[in-house]
């Protein structure tokens, strides 16, 4: 699991720490680990000794982590420049142990030639909005040359704790981290502007609280959320989820579900609704009832919604489902049919699969709002209906009431935005609650599952929803294996 801190904590965990440790002991445990990533970058194309790094250099202690990290490399033989951000409130001590090491201060990057690293160590934690023109400059005339970069702590220009680029930012190959990753490494667009990420112990963990705001779940906790399956033969102990979803207008919706619904572990499927004809011709094995959801028989779970439609049959499916005392997935047309007053009565968990244009209406908020603060969107959703919320995106969020860290899904791929994508994934969530999963753990492991699946089907181009279905089995063996 990979845990993080807004930057205020992180501020009031690294200024514990200090009082703890003698002056600017933080600093050099950083600026070692810096190196040593930097290192790791030069060796890719040949040697740190002889290499030509250009630090880009900024007013505060993120620029005093570069500085320090310089004159390492300058020490393993490595020429290195240093461009000032902002001359004269460079730190003081990473500039005299750079010039010590044999490092130099240059104006502009003309005369130092092509360089084999550039370390952009403008803003880190400080940073705020985008980068100012004069960095923006520098940004991009050390850039020139396509050199790979290494951002220090955080890309400067990204917003740290909401995930946003609100203006000008550095694109970095690589984001060497300081104790703990932010929630700007891992929120579209911001994750994208931070290439891979590296993390450097810096001995937070002791005074980081326990509860972190973000975590987002790797392969192993996956593996571990996952229900075994097959292991007990009989079907119905592996829960049944009923799907509510398609019309006459909409069955290939019915259809998608119902596909998301068979990989996700539930034991069967029961479907209910006027897809019935157009489900059991692909998929045989469901159990099909052409009437309403409240006469289709036991489910451990609901999934409501897909291509439902807005037909008085669409708006009883709803009520019934929200009157069932099980977990319920809603999503698509079931969110805008559902009764809030309903949702907040209700006992057993409920799920909502918001993509930025659903949320916006039960918000009541224009969607560029809410693709500005998803963070905050997904949040104020789950407060509001009490209710587990999956936010889909390029970086799909899920948010529960109460404060527990928002997941945020790391196989998300912006390919996922063709049509009928997320009729499968509310399937194969709901299918994850029927089988047992928290729903927290449904909702992010089937963001997690869906994911990679399309990334399997992609390769590189929009996928078609049916061909993310059809990969589920292979990852979830992959996952399992
Ligand atoms: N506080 C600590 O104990 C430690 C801090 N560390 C480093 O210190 C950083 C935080 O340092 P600071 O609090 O000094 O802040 P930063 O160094 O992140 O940024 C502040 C500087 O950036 C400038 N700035 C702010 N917004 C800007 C923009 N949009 N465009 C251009 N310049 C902008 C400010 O004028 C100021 O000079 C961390 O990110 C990390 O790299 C690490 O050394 C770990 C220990
Ligand atoms: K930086």
């Amino acid at each position: 699991m990979r845990h993080a801190y807004d930057t205020e904590t992180v501020r009031a965990a690294e200024q514990t720490l200090m009082r703890e440790l003698p002056d600017g002991a933080l600093m050099r445990r950083a600026a070692a680990g810096l190196a040593v990533a930097c290192g790791d970058v030069l060796r890719r194309n040949g040697r740190v000794y002889g290499s030509r790094v250009l630090l880009l250099v900024g007013g505060g202690d993120n620029g005093g982590d570069t500085l320090y990290a310089g004159a390492r490399l300058a020490r393993r033989g490595a020429g290195v420049r240093a461009l000032l951000a902002a001359p004269g409130k460079a730190h003081p001590g990473g500039l005299a142990e750079l010039l010590a090491a044999g490092g130099a201060v240059i104006g502009t990057p003309d005369g130092f030639g092509p360089v084999d690293l550039v370390v952009d160590g403008i803003t880190g934690i400080g940073g705020r909005g985008g980068l100012r023109p004069d960095a923006e400059r520098l940004v991009r005339e050390a850039t020139a040359g396509r050199a790979p970069v290494v951002a220090v702590d955080l890309p400067s220009g990204v917003e740290a704790d909401t995930g946003q680029v609100l203006g000008p930012a550095v694109r970095a190959d690589v984001t060497v981290t300081f104790g703990t990753y932010k929630p700007g490494l891992l929120i579209d667009p911001a994750a994208g502007h931070a290439g891979a990420l590296r993390l450097v112990d810096i001995g937070l963990g002791s005074v980081l609280p326990a509860r972190p705001c973000l975590e987002a779940l790797q392969y192993e906790d996956v593996a571990a959320l996952l229900p075994v399956p097959g292991t007990e033969s009989d079907k119905y102990r592996r829960g049944v989820v009923g799907v509510a979803a398609g019309s006459r207008q909409y069955p290939g919706a019915a259809v998608l579900a119902v596909s998301g619904a068979l990989h996700g572990g539930a034991g069967a499927v029961r479907y209910a609704g006027p897809g019935a004809d157009a489900v059991i011709a692909r998929h045989p094995e469901t159990l099909v009832h052409p009437g309403r959801p409240a006469e289709a028989g036991r489910v451990q779970a609901w999934v409501v919604g897909p291509g439902l439609g807005n037909t008085p049959e669409a708006v009883e499916a709803v009520a019934d489902v929200l009157a069932a005392d099980v977990p319920v997935l809603v999503d698509a047309d079931g969110l805008r049919l559902m009764d809030t007053g309903a949702v907040r009565a209700r006992d057993a968990a409920t799920v909502l699969t918001p993509h930025a244009g659903e949320a916006a209406a039960l918000l009541g908020v224009a969607r560029e709002e809410v693709e500005a603060g998803r963070l905050a969107a997904v949040r104020e959703l789950a407060a509001r209906y009490d209710a587990t919320v999956l936010l889909k995106g390029s970086t799909t969020l899920v948010a529960e009431p109460g404060g527990a860290p928002v997941r945020v899904n790391p196989t998300g791929t912006s390919w996922l935005a063709t049509a009928g994508s997320g009729d499968v994934l509310s399937g194969l969530a709901g299918s994850l609650l029927a089988a047992g999963l928290a729903p927290r753990d449904a909702a992010s492991v089937g963001a997690y599952l869906h994911g990679l699946a399309a990334r399997r089907a992609s390769a590189g181009a929009p996928v078609a929803a049916r061909d993310v279905a059809a990969r589920i089995p292979e990852v979830w063996r992959d996952v399992y294996a």
